[in-house]
């Protein structure tokens, strides 16, 4: 693979509005497992009148895009087209169709990557990220936003406030996947919360947790640098876990914690079997136990602890009304620090190394730039954004 020619084709004669006339719409599509490319795709239009065109400045890395690219498919979602990657993304408005009023060409904004039908009993009762027609961006076959510019629904972008910067913005996707589980967890104040990985999901859950009001937040991980960023961003307590059983892993962390019987929510964010069960057999009797990882499909599950102690198990999946208002609340307030997950930010001709970065471990998120940079700075000056490769935090943890 060789990012190869990035300017070559400028597709400006598709294109009649100025503001894109100059603009690389390269995209980064993966082909099957390992095999990627960069390519001009066509800048995509407006086509609805409520629709809205962004320049995609900032795109994190999410475990998903990772394992496509590794596997080239998720569960029954499999990559037979080529298809671009990446989902977690802000940019800036370009152009707007003739019906919205709430955006305007230069205003910054979080992307919500998914579009559900709108008209269906799930979308219809509020719960629209149950959606079975869902169109979400880099889940197959649909394309995701490591691309130029990306056309989405008025109602799926939201401003950003002025005091949160365009790659904070980025981070919005996977704080809002954890205020949706936090919100599944109901989460009161004064509540005792454990979180069963210190990966970016966790550690959001954590720092989501205890803007939530939560007096205990316990973070669990393998990994100690990942447990010192969740004491740095929220947790109260952390607990290194063992290659022990289930049970031994739950007493032991009760007792570190002083947690007594149990704790009031457990929440899984690492999608790990050993881990589910140590959370069954942490959460206190009539406590809530939330599954927001996905690991395995099928696992072994301590059902006897579920039925004796009535826990209530609720799911969690993406996001659905007010988690990314609240997402951004929470960033624009000061509750959460998305920046201190940032760990590297990559120039678009590197997206290939990011993956790879990210497949090593030891990183946190990895942001990649937008293409336009390379053509014409202008689209992104004057933001405040300070970005150029900031990988002070990798050569950290790849020297510590
Ligand atoms: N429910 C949803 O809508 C949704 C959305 C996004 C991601 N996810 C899932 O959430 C999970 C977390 O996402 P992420 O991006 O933070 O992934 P991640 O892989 O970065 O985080 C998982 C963490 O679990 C830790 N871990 C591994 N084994 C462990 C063990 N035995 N004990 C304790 N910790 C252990 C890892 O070190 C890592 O820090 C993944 O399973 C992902 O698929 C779910
Ligand atoms: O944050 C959203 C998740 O990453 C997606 O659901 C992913 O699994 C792709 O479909």
């Amino acid at each position: 693979m060789a990012p190869g020619s990035i300017i070559q084709e400028l597709v400006s004669e598709q294109n009649t509005r100025s503001p894109t006339k100059t603009k690389s719409n390269l995209s980064f599509i993966l082909n099957k497992p390992y095999d990627v490319q960069f390519a001009e795709r066509p800048i995509p239009k407006i086509s609805g009148t409520h629709d809205v065109l962004v320049a995609v400045n900032y795109t994190g890395i999410c475990g998903s895009d990772v394992h496509y690219w590794e596997h080239g498919r998720i569960g029954h979602f499999v990559v037979e087209e080529p298809m671009v990657l990446g989902h977690e993304s802000a940019g800036t408005v370009v152009d707007v169709g003739s019906a919205v009023r709430e955006l305007a060409p230069g205003d910054r904004v979080a992307l919500e990557p998914g579009y559900p039908c709108r008209r269906c009993i799930d979308c219809l009762a509020g719960r629209y990220n149950l959606c079975p027609d869902m169109v979400f961006a880099a889940t197959p076959p649909h394309d995701g936003t490591l691309t130029g510019f990306w056309v989405a629904p008025s109602d799926f972008c939201y401003k950003l406030p002025t005091n949160v910067t365009l790659q904070e913005g980025a981070l919005i996707e996977p704080l809002a996947v954890a205020v949706h589980i936090v919100q599944q967890a109901r989460v009161r104040p004064g509540a005792t919360v454990v979180v069963m990985g210190a990966g970016p999901i966790g550690l959001l859950c954590a720092a989501v947790a205890k803007s939530f009001g939560a007096v205990k937040v316990v973070s669990v991980d393998i990994v100690q640098s990942k447990l010192d960023l969740a004491t740095e961003l929220a947790a109260t307590h952390t607990y290194c876990f063992q290659r022990n059983s289930a049970e031994e892993n739950a007493n032991a962390l009760l007792a570190q914690c002083n947690l007594g019987k149990g704790a009031d929510v457990v929440i899984d964010a690492s999608g790990v079997e050993a881990c589910i069960q140590t959370g069954l057999h942490v959460v206190k009797m009539g406590g809530t136990y939330v599954q927001g990882g996905m690991g395995k499909a099928d696992i072994t599950f301590p059902i006897m602890a579920l039925c004796q102690k009535e826990v209530t198990v609720r799911g969690s999946f993406r996001y659905g009304p007010g988690d990314y208002q609240l997402a951004i609340e929470l960033v624009a307030n000061g509750a959460v620090n998305v920046k201190k997950l940032i760990t590297g930010v990559f120039d678009f001709t590197q997206a290939e190394d990011a993956f790879k970065k990210v497949k090593e471990g030891q990183v946190i998120k990895i942001l990649i730039s937008g293409p336009n940079e390379h053509i014409n700075g202008s689209l992104n000056a004057g933001i405040g954004e300070n970005i150029r490769p900031t990988l002070d935090r990798v050569s950290e943890i790849e020297d510590g």
